[in-house]
């Protein structure tokens, strides 16, 4: 985010996570364009918040009701800053089974008359509708979770458990000083939870959904222009400043302010970035959970300097871990793979580009065949796997960015749980990988550039993603 004056939308950290969780839903197409259900089931959501009344305008021009989120987020209608407000957490409200996962906003008596809100937000209904994500890599599964009656008993305890709750607790405590940091460092290498109970009190306690921005600082071009940096970062919100002119061509300065789960400004290091998105949620990797932490934002904001160190991060987090004795003797090992969607089309970035196919299965799951996984016991092999990965990567220029990725990368670092095998195999052998049971996974997703207008060059006309939207978001879905 720059001090170039770039499209501002009041409601545009909204907008990433409404387009996740709607265009998911569309393709499941669980309800007809413009039906009465979708719209009584769009209103009791806006009337959850009390904005009920965006929806009525909006019922009688026969949009698709599926469109509204977007379509509110985008500004319709005459939303005031609180009106707005409401409409983000009511969107940052959805995890991915459609439930709120904090408090609903309470209408006052005039706002809730007659209807229950609480059921429609929470019907079958609703969740058919919204409730699903974009770029569902679990779907790209072929193997299932581990069950959960093959989970042991309650996780020994182990050497690390003492840091626990501190790590928790001080997930967004991103302001604490290096020194403490440093300090924690030595002494509690990943948070870890005691027992199984606490664990689950502990993965309650992790929001579903985070997003998190990022600040970048004014580049060279920005700099050499003398341009204004318009973006102010405090505690969770950061505030924007818009020049505009009046009709009378009177100059004014219009404030727009959004508040998010974590806002990082320029002088934050990548290693904070982790501390704040990725480290509170490795210890549930091996309870059976699957992450996702991706980085949006239009060329040149940052996604590839942010994303890029963060696997390394997490693979020494889980390294660590799996080598404690209640993970090493049951055979916990750690997967990596890594390809591209570029043009449309899938590539594996380690095995020499080749060309990988998504295919549905029988249970209607997204496969990719032919993607390689990789053993990895040692954080070094991971290190040389991602620049092996991130040199093959497909790279162009754009106006903003002078290499710019041009495809969205997807690193996946997989936990499987291996029943003993007589033979010993070969490291990469992919037999290997796919005798494993998938105990948890984390993918990373570094999405292509979306530029703006100014910043499309003849160059990436092929390639470019036009998207508007001026931020890098990170959204972590689990
Ligand atoms: N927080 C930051 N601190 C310092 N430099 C940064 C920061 N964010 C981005 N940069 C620099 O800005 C330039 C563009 O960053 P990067 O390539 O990560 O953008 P991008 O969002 O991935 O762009 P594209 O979508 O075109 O690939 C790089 O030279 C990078 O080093």
């Amino acid at each position: 985010m720059g001090g170039q004056l770039q499209q501002t939308n009041a409601a545009a950290a909204a907008a990433a996570t409404a387009t996740a969780l709607y265009d998911h839903a569309s393709a499941g197409g669980s309800l007809g364009p413009t039906s009465d259900a979708g719209d009584a089931v769009m209103a009791r959501w806006l009337q959850s918040a009390g904005l009920q009344h965006l929806a009525s305008p909006l019922a009688s021009t026969g949009i698709d009701h599926r469109l509204l989120p977007n379509i509110l987020v985008q500004g319709y209608g005459a939303q005031s800053a609180e009106e707005k407000q409401r409409l983000f957490k009511l969107m940052r409200n959805l995890n991915f089974n459609g439930e709120s996962v904090s408090e609903p906003y309470t209408p006052t008596a005039q706002t809730s008359a007659g209807v229950s809100y609480s059921d429609g937000f929470y019907s079958p209904e609703f969740r058919g509708d919204f409730g699903a994500g974009l770029l569902d890599l679990h779907a790209m599964d072929d193997t299932e979770l581990l069950s959960e009656h093959v989970i042991p008993e309650p996780f020994d305890p182990s050497p690390l458990m003492p840091g626990v709750a501190k790590g928790l607790e001080n997930d967004f405590n991103v302001t604490r000083s290096r020194q403490h940091r440093e300090q924690t460092d030595a002494d509690l290498p990943v948070p870890f939870p005691t027992s199984e109970k606490e664990s689950s009190s502990k993965e309650n306690n992790v929001a579903k959904i985070k997003v998190v921005v990022r600040k970048r600082p004014l580049n060279k071009k920005e700099l050499a222009r003398k341009e204004d940096d318009i973006v102010t970062v405090y505690d969770n919100a950061l505030t924007v400043l818009e020049p505009k002119l009046k009709v009378d061509l009177t100059a004014y300065v219009e404030k727009h302010e959004f508040c998010f789960d974590a806002v990082l400004d320029e002088r934050v290091t990548n290693d904070e970035v982790y501390r704040v998105t990725v480290e509170p949620i490795i210890p549930t990797i091996f309870q059976r959970t699957k992450a996702t932490c991706f980085a949006y934002g239009q060329t040149g904001s940052g996604k590839t300097f942010t994303m890029q160190p963060l696997p390394l991060r997490a693979a020494e987090d889980l390294v660590r871990l799996l080598r404690q004795p209640v993970y090493h003797n049951q055979r916990f090992k750690l997967w990596l793979s890594f390809f591209e969607i570029y043009g449309g089309k899938l590539f594996d970035l380690l095995s020499e580009r080749k060309k990988l196919c998504m295919r549905e299965d029988g249970r209607q799951q997204v496969c990719i065949v032919g993607l390689q996984e990789f053993e990895v016991s040692d954080v070094q092999i991971v290190k040389e796997y991602i620049e092996r990965g991130n040199a093959a990567r497909s790279t162009g220029s754009t106006g903003a960015n002078e290499e710019s990725s041009r495809s969205h990368a997807i690193l996946q670092l997989a936990v499987k749980k291996h029943s003993e095998v007589k033979d010993s195999r070969r490291n990469n052998d992919v037999n290997e990988s796919k005798s494993g049971k998938v105990v948890g996974k984390i993918s990373f997703i570094d999405l292509a550039g979306s530029e703006r207008g100014a910043d499309t060059t003849d160059n990436d006309r092929q390639t470019r993603y036009p998207l508007f939207e001026p931020y890098s978001f990170f959204l972590l879905l689990f």
